[in-house]
């Protein structure tokens, strides 16, 4: 699968660079059939849009609940009492997504919730809050509770979510210092899905944002990620995203030059609908900061 537009990219990239782009050359972008990234995720990523397409669960398509039952199972694996736990677990990259912190609330005193966007961090907020209009996020909730026994203790996990998440920062994964100035203590987890493929512009940005990751954790603490792998592109509502399209050798070389060693690095063929997001398989990695990185 080609990028469409290539060129296009190069042209941006250059532009943005200056950190000026007038809303004149946007229009003109969108009506060439412009894949959206970069700074373009502040005014073009929709969160609810988003969250219909790949989060419906229950009721969304087969294709897209199997993603997320693949995730779900990999993060109640990894974050099982008697796993991976401890004080602090900073989620990069959240999006206007909870999932992801079902499993890990039961371990961490803390979590601390990130994004790109100030309207994905107020779609989280909203559900945090139970604010009118927010998420139902409960099928996927339930399905959770069942791994853990006991179905019909939804209501008390998202309690515990709500509970646990303490900060809802803005973020950007390519930046050495990805949390800005905001004060955070190094971390024992950080988790980042589905979010850096979307963010680096090609394989040496990927390679440093993981080490910019990494620099947010203790020594000997995790880093846990989920890869769309050989992705290209992928839709929320009409707008089309870049996706920079990684290989699961490509993934685990650039965690193990950032000074961390795969523990677990699991593939699943699963794809999303083609109508939606063009991709061939996903794998879950869980890795450990080594001593010296
Ligand atoms: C496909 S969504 C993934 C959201 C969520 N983690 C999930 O699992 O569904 C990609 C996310 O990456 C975020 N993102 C884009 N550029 C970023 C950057 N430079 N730094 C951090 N996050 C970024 C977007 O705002 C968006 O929330």
């Amino acid at each position: 699968m080609k990028l469409p537009i290539g060129r296009a990219w190069e042209e941006r990239v250059d532009k943005m660079g200056n950190r000026s782009r007038g809303e004149a050359e946007r229009s003109t972008a969108r009506m060439e059939g412009e894949l959206y990234k970069g700074e373009d995720y502040k005014t073009e990523f929709q969160p609810q849009n988003y969250l219909k397409t790949y989060y419906a669960f229950d009721s969304g398509t087969i294709a897209e609940n199997e993603v997320l039952k693949f995730n779900l199972n990999n993060l109640f694996e990894t974050f099982s009492p008697g796993g991976m736990g401890g004080d602090i677990l900073i989620d990069i990259g959240s999006g206007p997504t909870i999932y992801q912190l079902l499993s890990a609330c039961e371990v961490f005193r803390e979590i601390i919730m990130s994004d790109y966007t100030e309207l994905n961090l107020r779609e989280v907020d909203k559900w945090l809050k139970k604010e009118p209009g927010a998420y139902d996020w409960s099928p996927a909730v339930q399905y959770v509770c069942e791994l853990e026994g006991d179905r019909s203790k939804w209501q008390e996990k998202e309690a515990r979510v709500r509970r646990t998440v303490k900060r809802l920062l803005t973020c950007d994964v390519n930046q050495p210092r990805p949390l800005g100035s905001a004060q955070v203590p190094a971390a024992d987890c950080v988790l980042s899905l589905l979010a850096l493929e979307c963010a680096c512009r090609d394989v040496d940005a990927y390679q440093a944002a993981i080490q910019n990751l990494v620099g947010l954790l203790k020594p000997g603490g995790h880093l846990v990620t989920l890869v769309a792998l050989r992705c290209c592109e992928y839709m929320v509502g009409s707008r089309k995203f870049f996706v920079l399209s990684l290989e699961q050798e490509t993934v685990e070389k650039a965690l193990q030059e950032a000074g961390c060693q795969v523990l677990k690095c699991q593939y699943s063929p699963n794809k999303y609908s083609e109508a939606f997001c063009l991709n061939e398989g996903f794998c879950f990695v869980v890795a450990r900061k080594g001593p010296g990185a």
